[in-house]
């Protein structure tokens, strides 16, 4: 298995190209004729790219859209406007055959391997499937070999060939999941939480392998992920997403050591410092109220109801644009520059709270899901 050049590869374009996504799901109500009356705008005007070859981290609360997001560059959900641009080609816009040979190039890795595995099928029957379905060449004995080889780049060993799903461990499982993935040579893998199910020790493995696969295999990885840990280690750049749009972008490391966004700064303003008396330790910030429902999100910047820096009335009336701050590094916020710079200061959460009407302590991103959030930062993921 390797990696080809493509035209869109010559041209130095970026494999994939994702314009205006949004992906809304009608909200039906009635006994006897369903009335659409609302929508959930899961996915809400998604701008983003991915290089050839490079790892996408894509981090955000539950209920940003994040699977969403992923789901509708895959057509696993129809995009309601937006264009998805795949090696040169509008996947929105494919139909029957060329969609069926397009998602060939396209696969995804799941959360948990166990519910994605047939648990009747043996794992030889497993990693046929996709093979025979696409009519590769070589007959009986071709994917034969192709399934041995497919477990060597796993490391899972021949044996594993006669046995089902459940006898397996889960990293072993995620091994299977992912032979699967990679079964018709993808360009592009998406992966959903692809170790959150896992032991921490396992996780790392697991990691491991993703990454040696990309290397050997040209592979491009657009990886959801709740552990931002994970994410920093295996990502090239990190897009956040906060009710369903990208509030910030930007090259991993640069994100981590100097959020730009308010939301961002939240969320690693909870992240531990891994030696506070060297480093000082990071003032915690805390966001009232809950997040919004994605049925009917604030007007202005999405985010505003909750943010420390809300500035009447510009925030609440005016959409903010995802804009370039410093090369490679995109913001959605009105006053980053006055943020970074420390010319506006951030109001207490008691008193973003008390202007919103809602308490402190029901915050969304604050101790409680922050911290589900920022689960393992401190652990560095060990090569094994
Ligand atoms: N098929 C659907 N029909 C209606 N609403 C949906 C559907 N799928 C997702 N949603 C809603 O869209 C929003 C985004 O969901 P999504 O699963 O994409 O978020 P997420 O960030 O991946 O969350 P998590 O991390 O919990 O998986 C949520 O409000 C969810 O309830």
């Amino acid at each position: 298995m390797t990696a080809t050049a493509t035209p869109a590869d010559q041209r130095g374009e970026p494999l994939l190209r994702v314009q205006g996504l949004k992906v809304h799901f009608p909200i039906k109500r009635g006994i006897f004729v369903d009335r659409t009356v609302g929508h959930v705008r899961a996915v809400d005007g998604v701008d983003l790219s991915i290089d050839r070859g490079t790892t996408y981290g894509l981090v955000g609360e539950s209920g940003c859209g994040k699977s969403t997001l992923g789901r509708a560059i895959l057509r696993l959900v129809e995009p309601t406007a937006g264009s998805v641009v795949f090696d040169g080609t509008d996947v929105a816009a494919l139909r029957g055959e060329p969609l069926r040979k397009m998602r060939r190039r396209m696969q995804m890795v799941f959360q948990d391997p166990l519910g994605s595995l047939d648990p009747r099928q043996n794992v030889e029957s497993l990693l046929s499937e996709p093979l025979r379905a696409h009519g590769l060449d070589g007959g009986n004995a071709g994917i034969a070999a192709h399934i041995r080889t497919l477990l060597d780049a796993v490391g899972l060993p021949v044996a594993a060939l006669r046995r089902y799903p459940h006898e397996f461990s889960g990293g072993q499982r995620q091994r299977i999941g992912i032979a699967r993935s990679i079964a018709l040579e993808p360009d592009l893998l998406i992966a959903d939480e692809p170790v959150s199910a896992l032991d921490v020790s396992v996780q790392a493995q697991v990691v491991n392998l993703l990454e040696e696969l990309q290397e050997r295999l040209g592979l491009t990885y657009l990886v959801i992920a709740h552990d931002l840990a994970v994410v920093r280690h295996i990502s090239d750049v990190v897009g956040v997403m906060y009710l369903g749009s990208l509030v910030e972008q930007a090259p991993a490391d640069d994100l981590y050591e100097e959020p730009l966004h308010p939301y961002t700064r939240a969320l690693m303003s909870a992240v531990p410092v891994p030696d506070p008396v060297v480093e000082g330790s990071r003032e915690r910030i805390l966001l009232a109220g809950d997040l919004p429902s994605p049925a009917n999100p604030p007007n202005g910047c999405r985010f505003h109801t909750r943010c420390p820096w809300r500035q009447e009335t510009r925030c609440d009336d005016e959409v903010p644009v995802l804009r370039e701050l410093a090369p490679a590094r995109f913001v959605s916020c009105h006053w980053a520059e006055e943020i970074r710079d420390g010319v506006l200061r951030p109001k207490a959460p008691e008193e973003v709270a008390a202007i919103q009407g809602v308490h402190v302590a029901a915050t969304g991103v604050g101790p409680v899901e922050t911290d589900a959030l920022v689960q393992g930062i401190d652990q560095p993921i060990e090569r094994t």
